[in-house]
This record gives structure tokens, C-alpha cells and sequence, in this order.
């Protein structure tokens, strides 16, 4: 399904990513592991096309994505959509219009501009927030809400393009523990349901152990492990990390507490606040 085959990435004389190579065969949750400057980044950065490759290619489903240019490369970003630390929404902006942002590439320049959005779209914009758990929100300003629930507007506007990957860099690494919890359980959830790929840099070991079904350990800008959960034995993270025999795991953990739940009937009210506003 997808194929990175020797991919590398320099800046100047630092080799970000080195010489990759990977396949994934069928859709999965993946998790990225590694330390500070590792190359997870620049590993996803390449894969959505954010980033050139300095050598190497990608390959989805027979088509090089390496070598797509202009719209193909705009539909390509669509398809392997990607959410980030800091949820990068338009913070003055309410949260359906934010989500509704997820259709621009398919959108002409001027309906972009007045907000002109198919009645369609914006049905399915409310949709995707209820699923997510926040459409009690949709009218606020994102900036208004808290992050785990402006990470999920982001996933939510992700949704909006239907990718068939997402690509998560460090998507919990603002959050508190719960909000953190939320938003891993969210993305698992989209794709146990969906069969979407989800691929995500994470800072702790025990959120790769928990929620995904294969395990990459970068060090360095190379693969250094590549396995299940249950594989990742101490030996392997010591390895990773490049730490010593003093490594202690619970430096790369994080513990959680239990979920919010929205009442079902401010829900509804805010849907039909977000229908009014858009
Ligand atoms: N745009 C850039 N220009 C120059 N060097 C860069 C650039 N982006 C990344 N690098 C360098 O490439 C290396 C890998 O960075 P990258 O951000 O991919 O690592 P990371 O594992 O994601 O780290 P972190 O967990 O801190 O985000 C680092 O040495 C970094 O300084």
C-alpha cells in the first residue's frame, strides 16, 4: 500500500532522515518514537509532501508520491492529511468554519473568500464534530476552547478532506493527560472504524505501547526498530534513546485520568447554533 524506499532528507551537512526504507501492507495505527531531533518530523513532513526528499521516493498504491506537483500535489496533501502539535486552526475563527477549512482544495477562490459553503459540507462539518465528542462547541471561537478540544477540531477538519492517512506530529505533546488520553482515543477509534492509516510522532513510550500496532524507534535519522508493542522491550527503548543502563521508562510516560463526557442536549443546541452561524 505504501512503500518509502531510501529516503533521505539533508539540511546542509545534517542528515535529517537517512537512507529509510519501509513498507506498510495494509492500513494500521503506527506510532513514531525517538528523541528530540531524531528526524520524526522531517519523516512526516516528507511522506504529506510539506518537505522535499533529497533522494529516495515514497510510493501510495502505484503512484510515486515523491514526484507529484501542483493539483496532484495539493490532492495528494487531501488524501494524507495531517494534524500538528499546536492544532495550527485559525484561532478567532469558530470551529465549524475552521473544520470547513478541511475542503479548501476543492473549494474556488472566491467561495473561499465570502465562506460560500455547500449546505452538504457543512452538514458533514457538524457530523464529524458530533462524532468527535464537541459539537456542543462548533459555534465557539477556537480559541475559546481548550487544546484537547481544539486537537480535535483539527482531526476533525482532517476528516472534512476523507484521507486515507493521518499523519500526527506529536499531537499530544501539549496536552495534559487526559486531554492526551482523548485525543489517542480518537484517532484509534478513526481507524478501527474507518480503516484509515494513522501515523503519529509520539514523545512516550507508553502512548505507542497503548495505542498502536506497530512501533517505529528512529535514532538519529535511521530506523533502529521496527515491531509490535509487545517487542519493544526495555533493551530496544534503551537503544532508541541511545540512553544508558540507567534508562527508566517512566521518563517517557505519562499517566491519565478519565474523559469528559458533553451532555447530549447542549450538543444539540450547539448544532443548531452552528447551523445559524454558517
Ligand atoms: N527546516 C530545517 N532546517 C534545518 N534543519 C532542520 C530543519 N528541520 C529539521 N532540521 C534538523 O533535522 C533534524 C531532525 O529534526 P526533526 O524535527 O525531524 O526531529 P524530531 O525527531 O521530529 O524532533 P522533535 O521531537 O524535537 O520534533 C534535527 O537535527 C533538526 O535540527
Amino acid at each position: 500500500m505504501l512503500q518509502i524506499e531510501k529516503l533521505t532528507r539533508r539540511f546542509g551537512g545534517n542528515v535529517a532522515v537517512d537512507d529509510v526504507t519501509l513498507t506498510f501492507e495494509r492500513p494500521a495505527m503506527i506510532g513514531i518514537i525517538g528523541r528530540s531531533g531524531a528526524g520524526k518530523s522531517t519523516l512526516l513532513r516528507m511522506l504529506n509532501r510539506l518537505t522535499d526528499a533529497s533522494s529516495g521516493r515514497i510510493m501510495f498504491k502505484g503512484t510515486e508520491v515523491t514526484g507529484l506537483t501542483g493539483k496532484a500535489r495539493l490532492r495528494w496533501q487531501a488524501d494524507c492529511a495531517m494534524i500538528f502539535q499546536q492544532f495550527n486552526l485559525v484561532p478567532r475563527l469558530d470551529v465549524v468554519s475552521n473544520v470547513l477549512h478541511g475542503t479548501l482544495n476543492r473549494q474556488s477562490t472566491l467561495a473561499t473568500m465570502f465562506n460560500l459553503y455547500p449546505q452538504a459540507d457543512i452538514h458533514r462539518a457538524i457530523d464529524i464534530l458530533d462524532r468527535l465528542g464537541i459539537a456542543q462547541h462548533a459555534s465557539k471561537r477556537a480559541e475559546a476552547l481548550s487544546g484537547g478540544q481544539q486537537q480535535r477540531v483539527a482531526i476533525a477538519r482532517a476528516l472534512m478532506q476523507e484521507p486515507q492517512i493521518i499523519l500526527a506530529d506529536e499531537p499530544i505533546a501539549s496536552l495534559d493527560p487526559m486531554n492526551a488520553q482523548i485525543v489517542m482515543d480518537t484517532l484509534r477509534a478513526i481507524h478501527d472504524e474507518d480503516g484509515r492509516t494513522i501515523m503519529c510522532n509520539l514523545h512516550t513510550l507508553d502512548t505507542a505501547r497503548r495505542y498502536c500496532d506497530r512501533v517505529i524507534g528512529m535514532r538519529d535519522g535511521r530506523v533502529v526498530f521496527d515491531g509490535s508493542p509487545d517487542e519493544l522491550s526495555t533493551d530496544a527503548a534503551r537503544e532508541i534513546y541511545g540512553a544508558g543502563a540507567d534508562f527508566s521508562e517512566s521518563a517517557t510516560s505519562t499517566a491519565i485520568d478519565q474523559p469528559e463526557t458533553p451532555s447530549p442536549s447542549a450538543a444539540r443546541r450547539a448544532l443548531r447554533e452552528a447551523e445559524a452561524l454558517v
